[in-house]
């Protein structure tokens, strides 16, 4: 789960996530809230699954625009771990949107 994926894995992971790109050896996201509380709602949220998941994005707030970076630190680069918490952030940030 935890062994660095190659590009072809890394670019078949994306097309199931349009709004992720690859930076390097990093997924990232920036999403934008109706708030500056619901982007830290959500922040909360993605804080509570990356503990459950002992894997962490880094996170850059700026007011209601949340820059999200998933890379295995450990490893130096982008695993499945990575994939699996891009997804995770994905779907918390759509719950934080407007219906
Ligand atoms: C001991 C090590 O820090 C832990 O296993 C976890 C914590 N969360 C982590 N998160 C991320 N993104 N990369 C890691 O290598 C990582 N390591």
């Amino acid at each position: 789960m935890s062994e660095l994926l190659n590009n072809s894995e890394i670019a078949a992971a994306l097309e199931m996530q349009p709004q992720w790109e690859r930076e390097g050896d990093t997924l990232v996201r920036a999403a934008t809230f109706p708030t500056f509380l619901t982007g830290l709602a959500a922040i909360n949220d993605i804080a509570t699954l990356a503990e459950e998941a002992n894997h962490h994005p880094d996170i850059d707030i700026r007011w209601r625009t949340v820059h999200f970076r998933c890379t295995t630190h450990s490893k130096g680069g982008i695993t499945q771990l990575d994939v699996n918490l891009a997804q995770a952030i994905e779907d918390v940030i759509s719950k934080h949107q407007p219906s």
